[in-house]
């Protein structure tokens, strides 16, 4: 008997449930892509385009529907000689200022062999390249910019293309700008003139609720599944779960892949509920894990302190047990502690992150209020995270822990 043999059961083509498919059709939508194409009609027209703007939750479907549209928009473009579309997409993540959006915008139009370094030259000789290099494209460009809040306040870009051409610094282009965004504040946080520009067209993706969800993932799993693998209940159970929970396709996406997988491994020929239930278990627990990893530093030390306490059985314990510990594993790991008041903010993001349960008591008679915290996940599951943290020197009882479970 072989060892791997092909699934024939489960996943027909499992690849459609991963992150980076684009669905060749969207569900659920209906009044986002209405108000999309309204926004996109003066490129067919061969206008000048508008600039829009697309906020909402993370996986609502902003950038599957942003593809498609797009997609949809260079295919129909085509057939108008006067049209000459081209559409750039740039990922924003990492880069927090106009001169680095701009550095990034010009090496995306630019060939390989023929990109700019990313530092050394004045902000405006930045802009005149990208301005040449739009201008060489010609035409109709729109560039979309996700996750453009990582931008913050240096907007000044998002002010500039829009208008360059009107200012007379682009004359074969007509540029759009086209942004995306799960940040609520950045919209806010724009400057007036930018919010103008940027904001001409503004469409909100709302989170999706289950029967949204549900006709999402019968569309997929129509494909990416066999016929007879999914037991009754099971594609409701996924949407609705991921409804009540945050309105993501991806995540319901997630916890239907997760839970055949779960199937397949269990020599299942469909899947059942109980699967979406351990699916949503190993999920949940895998974004604790990472949510502990991504903490600042000082989010890993209050961590730490805590462990420590609970290693000991003092759980549930306060703020003024944990934070001499905390002090002092600071002090070990060379970092200057924080004042108590801010060490408690980060016991108070942890219990935010759904890793510290957090109960409010009443001091009896002297009244005055305080807080108790206990780990709300296994501690197996907060040993292994620490173990990666590589700014903390961990007290002797963590690092035995540690030592006992990896052996
Ligand atoms: N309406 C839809 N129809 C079909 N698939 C969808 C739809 N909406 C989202 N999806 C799928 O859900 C997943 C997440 O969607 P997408 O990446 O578009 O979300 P997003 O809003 O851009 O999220 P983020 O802000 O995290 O980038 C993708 O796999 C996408 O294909």
């Amino acid at each position: 008997m072989a060892t791997f043999t092909r699934d024939t059961e489960i996943f027909r083509d499992e690849d459609m449930l991963r992150e980076d498919y684009q669905p060749d059709s969207i569900a659920g939508r209906e009044a986002v892509l209405d108000a999309y194409k309204t926004a996109l009609q003066p490129v067919v027209n061969g206008a000048q385009p508008r600039n829009v703007f697309l906020y909402g939750k993370t996986g609502v479907g902003k950038t599957a529907v942003s593809r498609y549209l797009l997609d949809e928009l260079q295919q129909d473009t085509m057939r108008y000689d006067d049209v000459d579309l081209s559409v750039f997409w740039l990922n924003c993540t990492n880069l927090s200022s106009s001169y680095q959006v701009a550095v990034n915008l010009v090496n995306t139009l630019r060939s390989v062999d023929d990109q700019i370094s990313t530092t050394g030259y004045p902000q405006q000789r930045v802009f005149d390249l990208l301005y040449e290099e739009l201008d060489t494209v010609g035409g109709t460009v729109l560039l979309v910019l996700d996750e453009i809040d990582h931008i913050g306040t240096d907007d000044e870009i998002l002010y500039e293309i829009p208008r360059a051409r009107s200012n007379g610094y682009l004359t074969d282009v007509k540029p759009g700008v086209i942004g995306i965004s799960n940040d609520f504040g950045f919209r806010e946080s724009l400057s007036p003139k930018v919010k103008d520009t940027l904001c001409e067209e503004e469409i909100h993706f709302s989170p999706y609720n289950a029967v949204e969800l549900e006709e999402i993932l019968h569309r997929r799993a129509e494909e990416a599944l066999y016929d007879d693998a999914t037991g009754s209940g099971v594609i409701s159970l996924c949407a609705a779960t991921a409804a009540q929970d945050t309105g993501s396709a991806r995540q319901a996406l997630d916890l239907l892949y997760k839970a055949g997988e779960i199937a397949r491994a269990g020599d299942q020929s469909r899947i059942a509920e109980s699967d979406v239930y351990e699916a949503r278990n190993k999920l949940e627990q895998s974004q604790i894990e990472q949510g502990m990893r991504e903490l600042t530093k000082h989010g890993h030390l209050a961590l730490v302190a805590t462990l420590q306490l609970a290693l000991e059985e003092e759980t549930p314990t306060r703020v003024r047990e944990i934070f001499p510990r905390y002090r002092a594993i600071a002090r070990h790991s060379d970092v200057d502690p924080l004042v108590r008041r801010r060490m408690h903010d980060h016991l108070a993001d942890l219990a935010m992150l759904g890793i510290l349960d957090r109960h409010g008591r009443n001091e009896g008679r002297s009244g005055g209020q305080y807080y108790e915290y206990q780990f709300s996940v296994d501690l197996d599951l907060v040993i292994d995270a620490v173990d990666d943290f590589e700014n903390v020197t961990l007290p002797r009882t963590v690092a035995r822990s540690i030592r006992a479970r990896n052996r």
